[in-house]
């Protein structure tokens, strides 16, 4: 299947190829993207437990024009790293949700959930994982994604990779051929990347200074 293009990616086209137009290219609207939502970013220190600095993303629902930043930007990404759209977008509960339908729906993708256990009817993978702070068990439903269909995986935030990396396993379980991991924030001294099968966008990094 060919990948959508907006009008907005058509005329940026044209304007990388020499066409002026009033939009800038990708490239230069990413960056500008960024600075915008780096800036709206909150932190609160000993939350949920003592010793995490937790990185609150939540600002960024609240304000229209972010929130149409954060889709921008991550539909910019994906259009220029993938020459086919994802089939089916994969959000992790669940802050995972807040974007990952919005973003499916904007890519013309499936959505599909990955959710805490206990939560999703009928017959369902399992996989354990764990997190920065805690442990947990993630499921989806068996149907939820087809054998061969291209996936995306996309959540808030990338620690350890404990979560994401459940996330990938559970893909694989049902069938799907994983074409990469989309986060808005990496903590990048947690390494988290290194766990996780295949190419990992990350929009912005936090806690650089941290070892
Ligand atoms: O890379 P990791 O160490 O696995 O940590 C990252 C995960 O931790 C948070 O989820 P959490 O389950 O804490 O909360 P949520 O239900 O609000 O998404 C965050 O939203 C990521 O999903
Ligand atoms: N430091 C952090 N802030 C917010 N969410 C997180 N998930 C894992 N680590 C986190
Ligand atoms: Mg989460």
């Amino acid at each position: 299947m060919s990948q959508q293009i907006t009008a907005q990616d058509a005329s940026n086209t044209a304007q990388e190829s020499g066409h002026a137009t009033s939009h800038p290219p990708r490239t230069t609207e990413l960056a500008s993207l960024k600075i915008r939502l780096r800036s709206a970013l909150r932190q609160f220190p000993d939350f949920p437990e003592p010793g995490i600095l937790f990185e609150d993303i939540l600002p960024l629902f609240a304000d229209p024009t972010l929130h149409e930043a954060l889709i921008r930007s991550l539909e910019l990404h994906i259009l220029e790293t993938y020459h086919e759209k994802p089939d089916v977008i994969v959000g992790l509960d669940a802050r995972g949700f807040l974007f990952g339908p919005s973003l499916a729906l904007r890519l013309g993708a499936g959505f599909a959930p990955v959710r805490k256990r206990g939560k999703l009817p009928g017959p369902c993978e399992t996989e354990s994982f764990k997190k920065e702070y805690g442990e947990d068990f993630f499921q989806m439903q068996a149907d939820a994604v087809k054998k061969g269909q291209k996936v995306l995986v996309v959540d808030d935030i990338i620690a350890t990779g404990g979560s994401a990396a459940a996330a990938g396993n559970l893909v694989t379980k049902l069938g799907g051929t994983l074409i990469g991991f989309v986060f808005i924030l990496e903590l990048d001294f947690l390494k988290g990347r290194d766990k996780l099968p295949a190419p990992v966008f990350t929009l912005l990094h936090g806690q650089e200074g941290k070892v």
